[in-house]
């Protein structure tokens, strides 16, 4: 290769390429590619997915909380058939694992596909097919996380967990609870159903809803990590307990800008958390609704000032927090000190 002179960028460009990742938090039906979308939604019918690429990326402007939650609703409606699944299953697969990721933990929104009628299997026999194509084409491993909108009730989460314990396969590690943020309480016996039948308690927890969101998860849902739980900054005895017990944060910066759940970029409490002593990983949540991949996400928490030390530390705790096996996590780790060094040393 001819020398040419790097500028800074380009150096924490190539580091983050090289870096070995893991994403615990990235929902498998909110990464649909536009083009994607289009051709399901042309494929099935749902007139209410925009036409034009241009169309999707303005349908993807959210005004709010609530008004992303809708659109991704709707987005989901063109996941209809078990090649459907496969197929977005396939193209996630082959964009982690060209971002240097060889281990995901997807979520999956059973119960919005539940509730149109589509059967667990379906959704199951789709994914499966393609994680263990994937595995074989890619090296990549992949695990999944069912989950069911809270705001929709506890019924619907004793649906969704039904389907999970009849359907499910060996693949799935934890159960999880998303959509707008309602108090986690009424689903403290659904969780420890969850949890008996060796599911991971996996909720998202102060995203937008409060740190009393987060407290509930703990104490009521025995969470062992909590999805994004950006709120828990606003209570320094939160803070305390997450740090001391070393639960793990999946935390998502750019989603919490589009979803509104932060105003700017520039007020991320990401460095604040990591600086905190809380085990924060780094993560995509719905790439192509937000405009962003998992690589972006280490650029802009560059961006927030982390060095590459702390870059490097962000990829270590997600695969601490990962349910990788020991000798995985191990070697991953390695991987990632490695990368470090070099980079140090260049
Ligand atoms: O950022 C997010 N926060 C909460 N839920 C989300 C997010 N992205 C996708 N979902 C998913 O939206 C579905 C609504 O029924 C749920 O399955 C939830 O996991």
């Amino acid at each position: 290769m001819h020398s040419s002179p790097t500028s800074p960028t380009a150096d924490i460009d190539r580091f983050v390429r090289d870096l070995p990742k893991v994403e615990l938090h990235v929902h498998l039906e909110g990464s649909m590619e536009p083009p994607i979308l289009l051709d399901l939604a042309k494929k099935h019918g749902v007139d209410a997915v925009p036409s034009s690429l241009e169309g999707v990326r303005e349908w993807y402007e959210f005004r709010d909380f609530p008004h992303f939650i809708e659109v991704y609703l709707t987005s989901v409606e063109t996941l209809r058939d078990e090649a459907d699944f496969a197929m977005l299953t396939s193209d996630v697969a082959a964009r982690l694992a060209a971002q240097r990721v060889s281990y995901a933990e997807l979520h999956v929104s059973l119960y919005a596909h539940l509730m149109r009628g589509v059967p667990a299997h379906v959704v199951f026999d789709g994914i499966e097919h393609a994680r263990r194509e994937a595995e074989q084409t890619h090296g990549i491993q992949l695990r999944w996380i069912p989950d069911f909108p809270g705001d929709y009730g506890v019924e619907t989460g004793e649906q969704t967990l039904d389907a999970v314990l009849k359907d499910g396969p060996p693949s799935v590690v934890g159960f999880g609870v998303g959509s707008v943020e309602v108090s986690r309480a009424p689903f403290t016996d659904l969780f420890a159903r969850a949890r008996a039948a060796g599911l991971h308690s996996l909720p998202h927890a102060g995203e937008n809803g409060g740190p009393e969101r987060i407290v509930e998860a703990l104490d009521l849902l025995h969470a062992e990590r909590i999805g994004h739980g950006i709120d828990s900054m606003d209570d320094p005895a939160l803070v305390e307990r997450l740090r001391d017990a070393g639960v793990p944060l999946d935390v998502c910066p750019t989603s919490n800008v589009c979803t509104g759940a932060i105003e700017r970029i520039e007020d991320h409490p990401l460095p604040r958390m990591l600086r905190a002593g809380l085990s924060v990983s780094l993560n995509s949540d719905d790439p192509p609704m937000f405009g962003t991949d998992l690589g972006n996400e280490y650029r802009v928490a560059h961006g927030l000032g982390l060095d590459v030390t702390e870059l490097a530390a962000l990829a270590r705790n997600g695969v601490t927090a990962s349910y990788l096996d020991e000798a995985g996590k191990r070697a991953l780790l390695a991987e990632i000190d490695a990368v470090l060094a070099r980079h140090q040393e260049s």
